[in-house]
């Protein structure tokens, strides 16, 4: 069957700034406490997903999430009006106020891990909207994300969102972050790659020392058991835990896969031969031929693939054929890996062309392109199944750079979180939001 990928970006909210929330991602701690630009953070998004449909690669977006979670503070202590709500969290613990302004539902591909209807079994396109129990601001995000996810795909024929996964350390899930699809063509059975940090019921496998593995094998496992994948085209991996300690806090900082192209560092897996020959034996049972493109430590260190994030970068089947990678500007600011994405498209290999994007807002808290997308593989009838609001078109495009232009601040520092004006100004936002992208009462405010 016909189908094609969707990217579904993440709209940068209004409050996106730099609180420093993500221990174990660099570069969030590094930029702690900055200024941060949520307006130019939403516009070079928007511009990505522009530029991208224009393309002709399917382009959709899911909707910011409402900030300040007054649920979250509320559930903490704090009470009275929003504003005294706000005013007693800036005093008492600005970091539980900054883990309720977040914006990180902007990395999409944390929402949800998604298996496409030619995978499962009873054919249905599969969401678990993932539980990112591993950091407080990012744990509460699935119940807003299931609810987005229901809303634009609403129709049970074709579409199954899923409760996400006991929010407990043994079942700690980051979505899609570590999940890959390798198939021969969208539309195909494809083999699904489950890359998980540590064991959780056994203590003695390999598990980092200086960072939390986020994502248990225990979880991934759940996952493919609710999505009902063929067990023969689900493949677990373990990430190295060395690198993890180095900041590769999520397998797509390290790996990119699509079709059947798998785009990876040498020391991403823990047991790199196996790991390839699995994945290449049961590909090959779905009738495709897989081929690794693997970037050795000698030509890109792991620290400049940190750095970077070359290994966060969108890997797109052109509709006309071939591979363009997606990278962000920083890619070609290091000298290294702008040498290495030279030879790449020049090698004769499946990438073929560079797309370069200046993400540099999102890129200060550890996102990427990558991060800011969820894959959707989508055949033409459940395309047409889905809410169309959310899918960009130049249209859309020109009704948003104006709604960010009008709601938008240029610079939001940690102390403006305690401004009660911000949560006033975010919540008119979003409202309007809604009816740009035809989704009525998708937050509690507007029920
Ligand atoms: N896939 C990319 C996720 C990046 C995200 N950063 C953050 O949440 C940083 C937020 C802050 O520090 O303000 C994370 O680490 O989960």
């Amino acid at each position: 069957m016909t189908a094609r990928e969707y990217n579904f970006d993440g709209l940068v909210g209004p409050s996106h700034n730099y609180a420093g929330l993500s221990f174990g991602n660099v570069a969030s701690f590094s930029n702690v406490k900055s200024e941060s630009n949520p307006r130019e953070a939403a516009l070079q998004g928007l511009a990505k997903m522009r530029a991208l449909a224009a393309r002709g690669f399917g382009q959709a977006l899911l909707p910011p999430h409402a900030r300040p979670n007054f649920a979250l503070l509320r559930s903490l202590g704090f009470t009275g009006s929003d504003a005294q709500v706000i005013s007693s969290a800036a005093k008492t613990s600005p970091v539980i106020l900054a883990a309720a302004y977040s914006a990180s539902p902007m990395w999409t591909a944390n929402a949800a891990t998604v298996s496409p209807s030619p995978d499962t079994a009873d054919g249905r396109a599969h969401f678990t909207p993932a539980n990112l129990n591993n950091k407080l601001h990012r744990s509460y995000e699935h119940v807003q994300t299931a609810r987005a996810l229901r809303a634009i795909f609403h129709d049970e024929r074709h579409f199954a969102v899923h409760d996400a996964l006991p929010p407990t350390p043994a079942f700690g899930d980051e979505g899609a972050a570590n999940h890959t699809r390798l198939c021969a063509d969208h539309g195909a059975p494809g083999v699904e790659m489950f890359v998980y940090g540590r064991v959780e019921f056994q203590p003695d496998a390999p598990s980092p020392r200086r960072f939390p593995a986020r994502q248990t094998r225990e979880a991934s496992e759940a996952v493919a058991r609710l999505h009902g994948l063929d067990p023969r085209r689900a493949v677990f991996i373990q990430q190295d835990p060395d690198t993890i300690d180095q900041g590769v806090f999520h397998n797509d900082v390290i790996a990119v896969g699509n079709g059947n192209v798998l785009f990876y560092h040498q020391q991403a897996f823990a047991d790199e031969a196996a790991s390839l020959d699995g994945l290449r034996r049961v590909l090959a049972d779905t009738g495709a031929d897989l081929v690794a493109v693997r970037v050795d430590a000698s030509d890109v260190t792991v620290a400049d693939a940190v750095g970077s994030y070359l290994f966060n970068s969108q890997l797109l089947s052109r509709p006309e054929g071939g591979m363009a990678l997606l990278v962000p500007r920083e890619c070609r600011e290091n000298a290294a890996v702008d040498r290495y994405l030279d030879r790449l498209v020049a090698s004769g290999g499946p990438i073929d062309e560079l797309l370069t994007f200046d993400l540099r807002q999102s890129m200060r808290n550890g996102g990427g392109p990558a991060c800011l997308r969820l894959r959707v593989a989508l055949t033409e009838q459940e395309a047409a199944a889905m809410h169309q609001g959310v899918i960009m078109t130049e249209a859309l495009h020109a009704r948003l750079v104006p709604w960010v232009q009008k709601h938008y601040r240029d610079r939001l520092a940690p102390a403006d979180l305690a401004d009660p004006q911000l949560a006033v100004e975010t919540c008119a936002a979003l409202d309007e939001l809604t009816g740009i992208l035809g989704l009525p009462s998708l937050y509690d405010f507007q029920c």
